[in-house]
């Protein structure tokens, strides 16, 4: 029986439409909108749709957003300002860098700079600390959407062993963080470009994140018949959008997949929207 399809498009809607009611009554009960902004370097292409994306979701949810746009010629000082006129800003409530940043640009720094009460990505290192700690502030978006993903098709965690291929900050160790946290109590594998037989760990997993950013990296043969594969991968080929999975391979192996487009990436903008709306409820309850 071919895989079924865990359809991302649906379930972000879905997500969506409860960050929507929820904002609704925010602004009636305080008469703060949610304010999201957000910061782009340069003019890669695809940083450019994403931001789009990301504006035109705000925008559906009744959030607000700002796009603050800067030559790829800005300096780090520069780049520092706007981030301290954000954090200082009390009308901006979420601030989002987009990466990746010019190669002169120091993104630990600037990322560093964002003071965690509006970091909105989850990517500062006292959120990192406090989501590894079991006490989240901010979950990074794409961990995130993959666990409500798992959630609301009842794809149960507990006790299952979960494979994540790729160790990235922003993907691979907080995705591996989450499935192995008290309430989702998956075993977890963490596998990388030094990991020796990347296949033979894969095809163990009972549910198995590929995060890698290689086209097409996983392959039918490591997935374990019957898995659930969840594909992370936004990778630009020919002009086409292909994941880290083989996807027609892996159809024919998993019992449910996520699609490439169509899965993990509208989730991931369903809660950027969700820790935009939480970051104005904490700053309005400060007040
Ligand atoms: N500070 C920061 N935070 C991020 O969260 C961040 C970032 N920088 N830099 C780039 C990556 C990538 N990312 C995506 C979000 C949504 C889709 C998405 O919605 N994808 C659609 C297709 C979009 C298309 O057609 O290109 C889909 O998969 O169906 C993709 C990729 C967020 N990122």
């Amino acid at each position: 029986m071919p895989a079924s399809i865990i359809d991302g498009r649906k379930i972000s809607a879905a997500v969506r439409e409860q960050i929507s009611k929820d904002t609704a009554d925010f602004v009636a009960a305080t008469g703060v909108t949610p304010h999201l902004a957000a910061v782009l370097v340069g003019d890669d292409p695809a940083s450019q749709v994403y931001v789009r994306n990301k504006e035109r979701a705000c925008e559906k949810c009744g959030l607000k957003s700002t796009l603050h746009r800067l030559p790829s010629e800005t300096t780090q000082q520069q780049l520092a300002e706007l981030v301290q006129q954000l954090n200082a800003d009390e009308s901006v409530h979420g601030i989002l860098v987009q990466l990746p940043l010019p190669e002169h640009l120091d993104a630990t720094q600037i990322l560093d700079a964002i003071i965690p009460a509006k970091d909105v990505d989850g990517f500062h290192p006292e959120n990192v600390g406090l989501m590894s700690q079991g006490r989240p502030r901010f979950l990074p978006c794409t961990p995130h959407g993959v666990m409500k993903m798992l959630e609301h098709e009842g794809i149960k965690t507990s006790g299952r062993h979960a494979v994540v291929i790729g160790r990235s900050d922003i993907v691979g160790k907080p995705m591996a963080a989450l499935l192995v946290q008290k309430g989702a109590d998956a075993t977890v594998t963490i596998c990388h470009s030094r990991t020796s037989d990347i296949s033979a760990i894969a095809r163990q997993a009972d549910i198995l994140v590929a995060a890698v950013g290689i086209p097409e990296f996983v392959k039918g043969d490591m997935i374990k018949p019957g898995a659930v594969v969840i594909d992370v991968g936004i990778n630009r080929v020919d002009d086409k959008l292909v994941g880290d999975v083989d996807y027609s391979a892996a159809c024919e192996v998993a019992s449910a997949i996520t699609p490439v487009p169509g899965g993990v990436g509208p989730m991931t903008i369903a809660m950027l929207l969700q820790n935009t709306l939480h970051a104005a409820k904490h700053q309005a309850s400060a007040l």
